[in-house]
């Protein structure tokens, strides 16, 4: 399974996502420049975190028109599995593929600690390696990270499964203690905690390898079991 990292100026934990596909999980995976318009050769795309175009006017908001996301939107449209890990999910919400919109945090400060998350639904191609309701920990560092969607919407996201990780104790404000959510069909996922900062022991934790693992296991059983149509 071989994995596209799409850089854009500013992307700063690409070499952390990178580590961990390539030395942590040996899996092939490469760093593409936002000017890539062709994902052909591979079979998931992760939008790493950071401070793409400086997150000039809001975060993503302009990330979003980088020539590799309408690859992206192609990629996304044939079932593909899509992840955004804190600025990507902020990219993926932006460019539509993900409901809903990531604000300032509450405390309007930039937040760096470990948080304890819950993982809400193991069902998902990004999430199958997990116990259900399984308690995990993870590295937050955002400042933007307060997810917001309407009621209706909220109601949408409850209804079809699609609440994939909540914080237990809600850092930055986020709608329903929401960390991380898919897409209705499943193949997209974005999340504001980093998981590929937690992959060895000598960063405090392996809680991230879930995510990468189910995506592996996931891809060699054929997706289509986990599609959530
Ligand atoms: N770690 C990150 O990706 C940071 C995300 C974003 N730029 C923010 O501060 O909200």
């Amino acid at each position: 399974m071989k994995f596209a990292i799409p850089v854009f100026p500013g992307s700063n934990c690409d070499y952390d996502l990178l580590n961990a596909l390539r030395d942590c999980l040996h899996t092939p995976a490469d760093l593409v420049p936002a000017t890539t318009t062709d994902l052909s050769g591979y079979d998931a795309v992760i939008l790493p975190g950071g401070f793409s175009y400086g997150d000039y006017l809001r975060s993503g908001a302009i990330a979003r028109f980088a020539p590799v996301m309408t690859a992206v939107k192609e990629f996304a449209n044939a079932g593909k599995p899509v992840m955004g890990i804190c600025n990507g999910f902020q990219i993926l919400t932006e460019a539509g593929l993900l409901p809903g919109a990531l604000q300032a945090n509450e405390s309007s400060k930039f937040i760096c600690q470990v948080s304890p998350l819950h993982v809400s639904n193991t069902q998902t191609r990004f999430t199958t390696a997990y116990a259900r309701h399984q308690d995990i920990k993870l590295p937050i560092a955002h400042g933007e990270g307060n997810y917001y969607c309407d009621a209706a919407t909220l109601a949408e996201l409850k209804a079809h499964n699609q609440i994939v990780f909540e914080y237990v104790d809600n850092p930055n404000g986020s709608v329903a203690n929401i960390a991380g959510i898919v897409n209705r069909r499943g193949n997209v996922l974005g999340m504001m905690p980093h998981p590929e900062r937690a992959v060895e022991t000598i960063l405090g934790s392996v809680d991230g390898l879930g995510i990468f693992d189910s995506l592996l296991m996931n891809h060699v059983q054929g997706d289509a079991h986990v599609e959530n149509r």
